[in-house]
């Protein structure tokens, strides 16, 4: 059992140093990042949305824009489509599950905001429904995905494809770069020299 333990971390490590060595998928953590933050210093938002898994990394990122990552600065201004069961019951009741996240941007979405869309697959109905609307409105379009990308990636002017198709090693790094991601829009909007990021960085 412990060499269970042992092959799965390696695979966990695996995926991630296959991540590591994909410049292409850097310069679009990058390029969402800064695209991010220049929507948030114009006074839009980030809108987040996954299933599962997915929907978990949404709501922790999420918390992290609005609370704080890496050191004290203003809150941020990001909002998950997956926190509100009145809201995802209604629309899967009376509407469709494909629904839940497409009518959430109907609702809240607004042109200049920046939409990120995390599915493993890159093909789940009620992400693919839901970038669809958000192009339409004019909502910059961002696709954590793995499985070389699916439906998803047509749809995403950014694409930050895992290159894996085992879910969990997706999800593994799907976090981890949530977390740069965060604090790269951080940074991007207060600068290395507010409030000891510097130093809680290594800089
Ligand atoms: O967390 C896991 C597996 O690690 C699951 O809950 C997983 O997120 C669910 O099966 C999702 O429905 C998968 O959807 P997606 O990533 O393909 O969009
Ligand atoms: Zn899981």
């Amino acid at each position: 059992m412990k060499e269970l333990v042992r092959r799965q971390l390696a695979r966990s490590i695996e995926t991630m140093e296959r991540v590591r060595a994909d410049d292409t998928l850097l310069e679009a953590v990058v390029r969402a990042s800064t695209v991010t933050a220049e929507a948030m210093m114009a006074g839009r938002k980030l809108l987040v949305a996954g299933n599962g898994g997915s929907a978990a990394d949404a709501q922790h990122l999420v918390a992290e824009f609005v609370s704080r990552l890496t050191v004290n600065r203003p809150a941020l201004r990001a909002i998950a489509l997956t926190t509100d069961t009145s809201i995802l019951t209604a629309i899967g009741n009376d509407f469709e599950y494909h629904n839940v996240f497409e009518r959430q941007i109907e609702a809240l979405g607004q042109t200049g905001d920046v939409f990120l869309g995390i599915s493993t697959s890159g093909n789940s109905k009620n992400i693919v429904k839901a970038l669809e609307l958000a192009r339409e409105k004019g909502i910059t379009t961002i696709g954590y995905s793995g499985n070389g990308g699916g439906q998803m990636a047509a749809l995403c002017d950014i694409n930050v494809i895992i290159p894996s198709s085992t879910t969990m090693n997706i999800q593994e790094s799907h976090l981890a770069l949530e977390h740069i991601f965060c604090i790269m829009v951080e940074l991007c909007c207060f600068g290395p020299d507010f409030g000891g990021y510097a130093k809680a960085l290594g800089l």
